[in-house]
């Protein structure tokens, strides 16, 4: 399906953020992984969320669902022996279970998109899982991969942070269950580090105990521990809402958003502070972010692994500011649903915008007179693409038509409805 989105005067309206996709997915697993019942309130309904609890159920976890709570019970450390899982799109489900399949004696992740997960790297978590004597095939490091696993004991692992922290959350996961205590050492750089936050959080609510240093590059996890049944509470998620924040800052608007945490540990909090550097009208007070836009937007210098899920919004708010924009630090963009570097300018480009690229860096010369748009946008699969190209054409002069658009299901099903209820002008076509 394509969505036509038509140049918007105005945005006005309010309503709730949607729920936290990285936080959902944690706290389905971490319930999955406990042996009692746990309850999640307001869990995400979207692709990936829904991909890890269809694959905690094949894995023998009971789900039982109503509008307000999920309500699991859990299978602890005994999975059951399933010979295949689908995680759909979802590189973060994919990753969290390909380490709890250490448990399995042999399933296999099918790869249902090979031309964007599929194109992904996995090598440095199938090198840490070798290391605890899980056998791993795959194809080149990229799915399908086959997991031959066992019984695990722990002990020392070192793993690369240089493409994704998603391997060591991995790590996180399922060396508490293990028999032997385990030291994990992250190698070269962790990149999305803010991330890692979310994870030990997580751990800690299912009354697990790891001791990690300050930077995040060393962890003591002792083993034989129990993941506790609990009840969790699933805050607003401030990826999605980077966009709906950054439609409203490149428009004239008067947008109200509620439960978006003040304190979240969500790097991608950075927007509201990013949107209030490039001089857009906002508070943020008492989990509400309220943007008064004017249109009017100064260009920004911002260090994207902070906020690795948001750049992408910011950038294409920073598509209208006066002056030239730069995020460094965004090399790991180029592992995602597709490169959010060399695929994402291409598209921006198409539309009227003046980027360019370096191997760790966006930078967008800003034109506030706007953008030509008039052509038609690939969405590369990528929902974080559409999302900000959907930016974008709310003030080209022309309207954009994003091919394939519904691939913005993968984390925010409702983003076209929001916008529409907040009077913007899109249409769906087949
Ligand atoms: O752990 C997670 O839930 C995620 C980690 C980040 O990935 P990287 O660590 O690969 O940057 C983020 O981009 C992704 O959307 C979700
Ligand atoms: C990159 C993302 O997710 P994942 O890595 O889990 O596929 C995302 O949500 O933008």
């Amino acid at each position: 399906m394509d969505v036509i989105v038509k140049p918007a005067s105005s945005l006005k309206g309010q309503f709730g953020a949607l729920s936290s996709k990285n936080y959902t997915t944690r706290y389905l697993l971490a319930a999955a992984l406990a042996d009692g019942t746990s309850t999640i309130y307001y869990p995400a309904h979207s692709e990936d969320s829904d991909a890890m609890r269809r694959c905690i159920k094949d894995l023998g976890a009971v789900l039982e669902e109503d509008d307000e709570k999920i309500v699991i019970t859990g299978f602890g450390r005994h999975p059951r022996h399933v010979s295949e899982l689908n995680v759909g799109n979802a590189g973060a489900v994919l990753r969290f279970l390909m380490g709890i399949a250490s448990f399995l004696p042999d399933v296999t992740f099918v790869n249902t998109y090979p031309e964007s997960l599929g194109k992904r790297p996995h090598d440095d978590l199938i090198d840490a899982l070798g290391q605890l004597g899980v056998e791993v095939e795959h194809q080149q490091g990229r799915l399908p991969i086959q997991i031959r696993g066992g019984q695990p004991k722990g002990g020392k692992i070192q793993v690369s942070g240089s493409v994704s922290s998603q391997y060591l959350s991995a790590l996180l996961f399922l060396t508490p269950l293990l028999e032997e205590d385990s030291e994990i050492e992250v190698l070269n750089d962790l990149k999305s580090k803010v991330v890692i936050g979310q994870t030990l959080e997580v751990l800690e609510q299912a009354g697990i105990t790891i001791q990690a240093s300050d930077d995040y590059m060393s962890f003591k996890v002792p083993g034989r521990q129990s993941y506790q049944a609990q009840s969790y509470t699933v805050q607003g998620d401030y990826p999605g809402s980077a966009a709906i924040l950054a439609a409203a800052a490149v428009t004239q608007s008067d947008v109200t958003l509620e439960r978006l945490m003040v304190n979240s540990k969500q790097g991608e909090r950075a927007i509201v502070d990013v949107l209030q550097m490039m001089g857009v009208p906002l508070t943020h007070e008492h989990d509400t972010v309220h943007v008064q836009g004017n249109g009017k937007l100064k260009a920004v210098e911002f260090d994207g692994d902070a906020a690795t899920d948001a750049v992408l919004a910011m950038v294409a708010a920073a598509v209208f500011a006066e002056g030239t924009s730069r995020f460094y630090n965004v090399e790991n963009l180029r592992y995602k649903e597709c490169d959010r570097i060399t695929d994402y300018l291409a598209e921006l480009a198409k539309a009227g915008a003046k980027v360019e690229e370096r191997q760790a860096e966006i930078i967008v010369h800003g034109r506030p007179e706007g953008v030509e748009g008039g052509v038609e946008i690939n969405a590369h699969f990528d929902h974080r693409v559409i999302m900000a190209l959907t930016v974008v054409g709310l003030r080209a002069k022309q309207p954009l038509v994003i091919r394939d658009a519904h691939h913005v299901a993968k984390s925010y099903p409702q983003y076209f409805e929001h916008l529409t209820a907040l009077g913007a002008n899109v249409e769906w076509v087949k």
